[in-house]
């Protein structure tokens, strides 16, 4: 893959520094673009150099990575809290901030303003449609989502979605920016909620969820089906305790109050943990338990309200 796909991008902007924005913008220098992070947040950018600085030593030390390769991408990389002058120079554009409609409105329309004519804006967000921020700015056929998974060193997959006004030349620089990065985009032909990966991965959840309440098996039983039958890196309760139960309930609520469809709803048991404040891993109680040292180990209730 060379430039000649991205043939007027060569500086990214990516705005947010926190989890996914940090890494982004690291995979941006890596792939040889001149990458700007920009936060309102100056110790979210101290912890993103730190945790960046670390991240990629060790991947030297391992042999995953080139030293002078890294050296060369830390040297394309530059942190900033001034968005004006760093928007004025972006040609590509990746928001990582706030996930909040209303963040993502005022950040897109002050890109807008700033940003070169032929800039495309861009959102990594996991659950708004850019359609829904595109009428921020005066360019909504340069607007996109351009969804990461996390860490976004690792995962491959980037979603690219556009939406009725954006064009398929946004569409086209957006997947072979990922390409570029030494991702497989995967290019959805019309926006739907959740996207691709998290729609499956969220339709998983929700059988593991009903397969329990009817009785069908246990927790621990329907893990170990998903990882030995299907290869599951990890069962679906299993997962909903790493990332916090909590994290899926709300995106569950969110997602309902936009389709308005009842299968859209958080489960009854769900529901119950999260009022319970048994959010997984992170309580020391979620579908499992959690002894002070990590290990799991199985509830006899399974997690479900009696
Ligand atoms: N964490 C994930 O697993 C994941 C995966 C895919 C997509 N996403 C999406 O990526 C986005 C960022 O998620 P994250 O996990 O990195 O969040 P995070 O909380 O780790 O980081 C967000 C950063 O944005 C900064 N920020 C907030 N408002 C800002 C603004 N107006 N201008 C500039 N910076 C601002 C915050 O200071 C913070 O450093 C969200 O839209 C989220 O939906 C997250």
């Amino acid at each position: 893959m060379t430039s000649q796909d991205t043939p007027r991008v060569h500086e990214v902007l990516v705005v947010g520094c926190g989890a996914m924005g940090s890494q982004i913008a690291m995979a941006c220098a890596l792939a040889g673009y001149r990458a700007t992070a920009f936060d309102l947040d100056t110790g979210a950018i101290d912890r993103a150099a730190v945790e960046l600085r670390r991240r990629l030593d060790r991947d030297v030390a391992k042999g995953r990575r080139d030293e002078d390769a890294v050296t060369a991408a830390f040297e394309r990389l530059s942190f900033t809290t001034d968005l004006d002058a760093a928007a004025r120079r972006g040609d590509f554009v990746i928001e990582a901030a706030a996930e909040d409609l209303e963040v993502k409105r005022d950040v897109f329309a002050r890109l807008d303003a700033l940003a070169p004519a032929h800039t495309i804006l861009t959102t990594n967000s996991s659950a708004i449609a850019s359609s829904r921020i595109a009428d921020a700015t005066s360019r909504p056929d340069r607007v996109a989502n351009m969804h990461f998974f996390n860490p976004a060193l690792v995962m491959r997959c980037v979603e690219v979605v556009g939406g009725p006004e954006t064009s398929a030349a946004t569409v086209e620089t957006t997947a072979a920016l990922a390409r570029r990065l030494g991702k497989d985009p995967v290019v959805l032909r019309k926006e739907v909620p959740g996207f691709v990966a998290n729609r499956i991965l969220g339709a998983a959840r929700d059988e593991a969820v009903s397969l329990l309440e009817q009785g069908v098996a246990s927790v621990q039983d329907i893990d170990t089906a998903c990882r030995t039958a299907l290869g599951y890196p990890m069962g679906p309760f299993e997962l909903m305790d790493l990332t916090g139960i909590d994290i899926g309930y709300r995106a569950k609520l969110a997602r309902y109050a936009e389709t308005e469809d009842p299968g859209d709803r958080p489960s009854r048991t769900v529901t119950e943990l999260v009022e319970r404040g048994e959010l997984g891993r992170k309580t020391g109680l979620g579908f499992y338990g959690y002894a002070d040292d990590g290990t799991q180990y199985p509830r006899e209730d399974d997690g479900i309200p009696r």
